[in-house]
């Protein structure tokens, strides 16, 4: 089964930090993948800006190293890659200055009347001064997007302040705030299960569900980041955005359309149902932990102090939360969020338990019966399992298993799984915002994420030590236990 593809119109992207990790590994590798697709149609040029001198032949050189690491031999075939190279230019461009924008404003306006985006892809602290700096240089058209990277703001205050800044320049519906979660396919996939289906909305609620848990975990620790993620930590890094997004589209009422306002409409109103964390409930409700020396998947690992070369250092690498949403329809329903760096393997899920049978037919000898599970694996090994009871094969009488009902999107669809960034690059030249993140929705997660924040400042709450290579610390354990409930066994 193949999908079908549509070219977008031409396009000019500029890339502001083109010369940085993302734009290496995710954005040129996105960008080739949906030309080998078919999808780019020309003239589409895409220009890296950033601060580095360099000529256009000296970018189409770091993009081409960029594409043989990242890439598979077999996606990379010369002709193709020629073609993407001869795409590319290269501006030398001071974030901070008016260094180098006549010649940006030169090379676009060389190009005809095509669609314009920004990326930034530098940190939060030039959002600002770029997207002023595109303004006073005379670089918006009619047909020009913006598409700001996370995190926007590390609290409800520099959020809002980021989000004035970027929105005295730009409308709200030229605004795309990344949150790559939304661009992957399973995650996509939640809201075709849930809104094609007619089975699951009847039991998607709290008369029928015990309860949801959120799990992202990663193998990898911080991958040279240390800058960034130790003023950040998981709750800002991933909490924040990518664990809250999932929730909502699993909580969400159902849109009146996939339009982009109907969906962020829906998920806000989650948002804004989230039970608050607070100094009165977070040592209960929430457990931080970091990582120590142990054994990754790759082999022995560093702890994070190490990693941070001798730093002293409180912040989270691991966060478990025990959620609620305060609503008719979720609640009683714990919503258990975890997510870690350099946990036992990298697994995203999203588990649906259901109640259990209110009373069994079956003797003891038919084995126990457990409660149906859905089971959505955003990565790796992709699909969604409906765990059941059946009866076991043969004429031995009634035994019960648990067993599921299993569709591993590789096995079922011949299609390469897209990465998010082939999706949501191009779903910003359609100006297509239903996997973006609008203004209030980063700002009601923030409301309720900064209590949470303030409460572990002021409770001076303890950052529990874990050993690399494993779930995490006992206490996360313990925040499900507590409840009689255990966290998903990875399969
Ligand atoms: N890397 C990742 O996997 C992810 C990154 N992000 C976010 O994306 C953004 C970029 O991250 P990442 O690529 O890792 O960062 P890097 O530090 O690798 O790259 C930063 C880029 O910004 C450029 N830059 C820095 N200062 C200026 C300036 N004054 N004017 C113009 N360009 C400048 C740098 O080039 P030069 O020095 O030549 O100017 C470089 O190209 C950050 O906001 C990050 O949080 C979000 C999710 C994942
Ligand atoms: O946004 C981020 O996401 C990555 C994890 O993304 P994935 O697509 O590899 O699951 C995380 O490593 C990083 O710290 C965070 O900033």
């Amino acid at each position: 089964m193949t999908s079908q593809i549509i070219p977008v119109d031409p396009f000019d992207y500029v890339v502001f930090g083109g010369t940085g990790d993302l734009a290496e590994r995710k954005l040129l590798p996105a960008l080739y993948h949906r030309q080998i697709s078919g999808q780019l149609s020309e003239p589409t040029r895409i220009i890296g800006a950033s601060r580095s001198e360099m000529d256009h032949d000296a970018y189409r050189q770091f993009a081409r190293a960029a594409l043989e690491e990242h890439l598979k031999q077999d996606e990379l075939s010369e002709d193709e890659v020629g073609r993407f190279l001869a795409r590319l230019y290269y501006v030398s461009v001071d974030a901070m200055s008016d260094k180098g924008w006549d010649d940006l404003k030169a090379l676009l306006d060389d190009g005809s009347d095509e669609i314009r985006a920004f990326y930034l892809a530098v940190g939060p602290s030039l959002f600002g001064s770029i997207s002023e700096r595109i303004r006073n240089h005379g670089l918006i058209t009619d047909k020009t997007r913006i598409v700001v990277e996370k995190p926007i703001g590390r609290d409800l205050a520099s959020a809002k302040a980021l989000n004035n800044t970027i929105g005295s320049v730009f409308a709200e519906d030229q605004i795309f705030r990344i949150d790559h979660y939304l661009g992957k396919e399973t995650v996509q996939n939640l809201m075709a299960l849930r809104f094609a289906n007619a089975m699951y909305e009847p039991l998607w609620n709290s008369a029928h569900i015990d309860h949801v848990q959120i799990t992202v975990a990663e193998s990898v620790g911080l991958e040279g980041r240390a800058g960034y993620y130790d003023k950040a930590g998981a709750l800002r890094d991933m909490v924040q955005n990518h664990l809250v997004q999932l929730l909502c589209l699993v909580a969400m009422e159902a849109p009146a359309s996939m339009d982009a306002e109907a969906v962020r409409d829906e998920k806000l109103k989650v948002l804004r149902s989230l039970k608050r964390i607070n100094d009165s409930n977070a040592d209960n409700l929430t457990v931080r932990g970091q990582y120590k020396a142990g054994a990754s998947a790759g082999g022995p690992a560093k702890g994070y102090l190490e990693e941070l070369e001798g730093g002293v250092s409180n912040t989270e690498t691991f966060v478990a939360i025990k959620a609620e949403i305060e609503n008719w329809r979720w609640a009683g329903v714990p919503f258990y969020l975890r997510t870690g760096k350099r946990m036992s393997e990298r697994m995203s899920e999203i588990v649906i338990t259901f109640k259990p049978i209110p009373h069994s037919i079956f003797d003891d000898s038919a084995g126990k019966v457990i409660a149906n599970q859905l089971v959505m694996r955003l990565q790796p090994n992709e699909g969604v399992k409906q765990w059941m009871m059946i009866k076991d094969p043969g004429p031995g009488g009634m035994r019960l298993r648990h067993i599921p009902l299993d569709m591993s999107f590789a096995d079922r669809f011949e299609v390469r799984n897209p990465d998010a960034y082939e999706r949501l690059l191009l779903d910003v030249i359609r100006s297509n915002q239903t996997l973006f993140m609008r203004r209030d929705e980063v700002e009601a997660a923030w409301l309720w994420v900064d209590p949470i924040l303030k409460a572990w400042e002021e409770n001076g709450q303890k950052v529990h030590p874990y050993t690399a290579g494993t779930w995490g610390p006992s206490q996360a354990i313990a925040l499900i236990e507590r409840d009689g409930r255990t966290w998903h066994e990875s399969d």
